[in-house]
């Protein structure tokens, strides 16, 4: 498949018109699965392997879960800081809340806009008492997402010339609870900006690339969210209905590099800018199992083996900074 590509213009210092092309983010249909596995398998294969994203249509997952959990998340944010607060992160459970500036992912940024709440299994923390409903819009779309990440596992196993089963059956406990697997739902919360802070580019999320497996991300219609492509960021523009999916670092360690992590960031959009309202996104920042060893598939040892909980906790590690 050739990625598609997009004629962007600027005009130089000369005033001369320069046109330049961008790899666009492939959509890859997932309706009829089972008839069209062959297709899948090279579109996804492709798509890990240049650009490092994906946006997946017809995949199964209700609407009306991503809405219900958007909405549970929105009721959650917006009660006073201090209620919030109420639900620290914590370190070893990975779950609960973190507010803006806590967690910063760009080396050279000191200041990043966003909060977000994490869970790791339907017994996490959740705030009960304040927003009741969080727990079961979470769980209920963490279902979707835990059946969706099996069959991409799959496809991907075969795109790699693996058994079916290889990956799948290195990720049995996504969603299980830390203890067994560090998979974790984020909901993200990039609050209406004011005063100085609302300028374009300011930064809500900091350049960096995922740590684990895959990561499917849902997002709202505000847009903001750009992913690094040579040397050009590119916009991952919302597309209604769609599952946005990317390559963490541990799929690029096991493919030798074949499969890339992309780094990418969000920074403000003109939008935003416009309409003065808040981002919201749904992050399944997928894990293998804990004990998996990740080395490299094709033997070359171009990585260091290295195990998926230490990993995982190595670099969140250095994100938080509290
Ligand atoms: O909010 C987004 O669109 C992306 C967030 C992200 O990249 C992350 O949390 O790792
Ligand atoms: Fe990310």
């Amino acid at each position: 498949m050739r990625l598609s590509a997009s004629h962007y213009y600027t005009v130089c210092s000369q005033g001369i018109l320069i046109q330049f092309v961008m790899p666009e983010i492939p959509v890859v249909d997932l309706s009829n699965m089972d008839l069209h596995k062959d297709r899948i398998t090279n579109e996804l294969d492709k798509a890990f392997s240049t650009v490092g994203f994906v946006y997946l249509k017809n995949h199964g997952i209700d609407q009306e879960k991503v809405d219900n959990l958007f909405k549970a998340s929105r009721n959650f944010f917006q009660l006073p800081e201090n209620v919030k607060k109420g639900y620290p992160r914590d370190r070893e459970n990975f779950d609960g809340y973190t507010g803006r500036d806590q967690e910063i992912l760009e080396d050279s940024s000191s200041h990043e806009v966003r909060e977000s709440y994490d869970v790791t299994s339907a017994t996490s923390r959740y705030p009960d008492d304040s927003t009741p409903e969080f727990r079961l819009a979470t769980c209920e779309l963490a279902k979707s997402l835990r059946q969706l990440t099996t069959n991409l596992l799959k496809f991907m196993a075969v795109g790699l010339g693996l058994d079916e089963d290889y990956l799948s059956s290195r990720h049995r406990y996504v969603f299980d609870g830390v203890d067994k697997n560090g998979t974790m739902l984020r909901s993200l919360y990039y609050p209406s900006l004011t005063g100085d802070d609302i300028q374009p580019g300011v930064v809500r999320c900091g350049e960096h690339s995922d740590y684990g497996t895959i990561t499917l991300l849902l997002q709202d219609d505000m847009g903001g969210l750009e992913v690094l492509s040579g040397k050009e960021w590119v916009a991952a523009t919302p597309i209604a209905g769609t599952v946005l999916v990317n390559l963490g670092d541990l799929m690029q360690f096991w493919t030798s590099d074949r499969y890339v992590a992309t780094v990418h960031r969000v920074r403000v959009p003109e939008l935003e800018i416009q309409r003065r309202s808040a981002r919201q996104s749904i992050a399944f920042f997928v894990q293998p199992d804990n004990g998996v060893v990740i080395s490299s598939l094709d033997g070359s040892g171009k990585h260091q083996p290295v195990e998926s909980l230490s990993y995982l906790k190595l670099r969140l590690s250095e994100a938080y900074k509290y």
